[in-house]
């Protein structure tokens, strides 16, 4: 039997917010067409506990499958509001962003864990092979009335490798069921997917492939996340060739279990709910999408063509459990994860350049397009630079890197600014960095094509469109900070603050 702590297995997971009043379980029947989605995107609008729709329509025997909506997304108590992403990694329900992200970026300096192969676990209790295979009868969600097709594939972990079998990615791409054997999805220029699907191009064959629904909630952070692995000497092994698995076993201090698929030799999570084992062609496409995308649209028609996978056999758990990240505005695991992960590598590659950069968040207000930058003041002024050199460091630092290519700008702060705040980074952006002149534009980096204004806008979706705004005020490089922030901290005596304070309630406010 696998590990069966929460982060570690996802079924343990599900019952750990379960203990945690964080679930809501629906046992009447709901459509996995629009219905469930509906429900969980109203739980993301308003910070929700995650549904667990127990009763699907068309759910198929032997438990095949029900769905978890919401696995990443926020709590509303603003006590406990990273509590479901905490509990990917044994945190405690109080953790905060930067705990959380902290405790992700913990693996760069540790030993990588290698994972253990076990012989067998939860997810052979059932195995589907060939024409007993009918990805049509599944109750897979449809999640946008205007999407191109039922979405099976929104927070489940792709496993390939590369053909020297040195390299295993764990990674998240989006896909839809093209037919009652393939699904069709994402497979986009710079991710790892894509690179290892370069690979198997080369090579002159297909890319083996497995598709791992419900994995220990530990391995999908890394899956994630646009992670390298440092060797401990702080240097990147190899160019982007590095596994999860391991870096996820640095993290948690536990060796992952996997076993190995039926039909190829890539490994899975042991307990994994539901494994889909095959091929991903490197010659067949079809159309894809329109799909309800990260940042709050759909352009109904807006299809394209990407790489087909073949689906020769499926593993599952008895009442296997299908995660589901309905995507969309905010907030859901686009915004949890994806920006959060790719702020925590791009402030790693910058301390890894020498930049002295203390922390970092994409704030949800900018829909996990921005990423501020926090600077260590005193550290910066060391630099003797100034704010164009700077502006074009990080620039070409972080645009030209994999773990820059979602994030469109980047805000640089002092360390007066909580980067996690994001009324913070809308004050000093707002006030401190001059439209324009305060400005890098870059027009000749990767640009994201998922963000409206590249794919829908007046100039190439793949090119440019990308900038650093530097909200750092001119006396930060040189003096220090000549200026008082006109708010309680720093405009009135301490012994008047903790007067205040302590008379606060007998003056008849409520406690703050
Ligand atoms: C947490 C999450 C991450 C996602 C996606 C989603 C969720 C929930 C869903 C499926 C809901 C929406 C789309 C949104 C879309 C961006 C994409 C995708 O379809 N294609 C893609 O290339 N990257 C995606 N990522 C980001 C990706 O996982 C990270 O970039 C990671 O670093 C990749 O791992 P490697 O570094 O090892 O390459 N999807
Ligand atoms: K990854
Ligand atoms: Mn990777």
């Amino acid at each position: 039997m696998s590990p069966t702590s929460p982060h570690m297995n996802f079924r343990s997971f599900v019952e750990a917010l379960r203990q945690d009043g964080d679930l809501v379980s629906i046992h009447r029947q709901v459509d996995p067409h629009l219905e469930a989605a509906a429900i969980t995107r109203l739980v993301y609008e308003h910070d929700l506990p995650a549904p667990l729709f127990e009763n699907l329509k068309g759910a198929q025997k032997h438990g095949m499958f029900r769905i978890l909506g919401a696995p990443a997304a926020l709590r509303k108590d603003p006590a406990t509001r990273y509590g479901r992403l905490a509990r990917h990694l044994a945190l405690p329900p109080t953790a905060s962003m930067k705990n959380i992200l902290d405790k992700m970026l913990s693996a760069a300096d540790q030993a990588p864990i290698a994972p253990t192969i076990v012989p067998t676990g939860e997810c052979k209790e059932n195995i589907i092979e060939g024409d007993q295979i009918h990805l049509e009868q599944l109750p897979a969600p449809f999640i946008h009335k205007d999407d191109g097709g039922k979405y099976i594939q929104t927070y489940g972990m792709h496993v390939v490798q590369s053909p020297d079998g040195k390299w295993t990615n764990w990674s998240i791409a989006r896909a839809m069921i093209k037919d009652d054997k393939h699904l069709v999805g994402l497979v986009i220029e710079p991710q790892h997917i894509w690179q290892i699907h370069q690979l198997w191009k080369k090579e002159g064959r297909d890319c083996p492939w497995a598709l791992c629904f419900g994995v220990p909630p530990a391995a999908i952070m890394a899956a994630s996340m646009p992670i390298r692995t440092y060797d401990p000497a702080g240097n990147v092994a190899g160019a982007d060739g590095v596994s999860e698995a391991s870096y996820v076993g640095s993290y948690t201090g536990e060796s992952l279990q996997l076993v190995k698929c039926e039909t190829n030799n890539l490994h899975v999570p042991a307990s994994t709910e539901i494994v889909f084992e095959g091929t991903l062609s490197i010659t067949e496409r079809a159309p894809e999408g329109p799909f309800g995308e990260m940042h709050g649209y759909v352009f109904p028609g807006d299809t394209h063509d990407w790489p087909v996978y073949n689906v020769d056999c499926i593993t599952h758990r008895d009442d296997a459990i299908l995660p589901m990240s309905a995507c969309g505005r905010l907030t859901d695991e686009t915004h949890t994860l994806i920006g959060a992960l790719a702020a925590a590598e791009i402030a790693n590659v910058c301390r890894q350049a020498g930049l002295p950069v203390k922390d970092s968040f994409s704030p949800f207000e900018s829909q996990v397009t921005w990423v501020a930058l926090q600077f260590d003041d005193a550290k910066l002024r060391a630099m003797k630079t100034n704010s164009q050199e700077l502006r074009e460091k990080v620039g070409n630092l972080v645009f030209n890197h994999k773990s820059g290519y979602t994030i469109h700008r980047l805000v640089l702060v002092g360390d007066d600014i909580d980067v996690y705040d994001g009324k913070d980074i809308m004050w000093a952006f707002s006030t401190r960095c001059r439209p324009g002149m305060d400005e890098t534009f870059f027009e000749d980096v990767k640009g994201f094509p998922l963000v409206p204004y590249m794919s829908h806008g007046n100039g190439s979706p793949v090119k440019g469109g990308k900038v650093v705004s530097d909200a750092l005020m001119p006396s930060e490089y040189t003096t220090g900070r000549d200026w008082v922030a006109a708010d309680f901290d720093n405009s009135y005596p301490e012994e008047l603050k903790n007067q205040v304070l302590a008379q606060w309630e007998n003056d008849g406010f409520a406690p703050l």
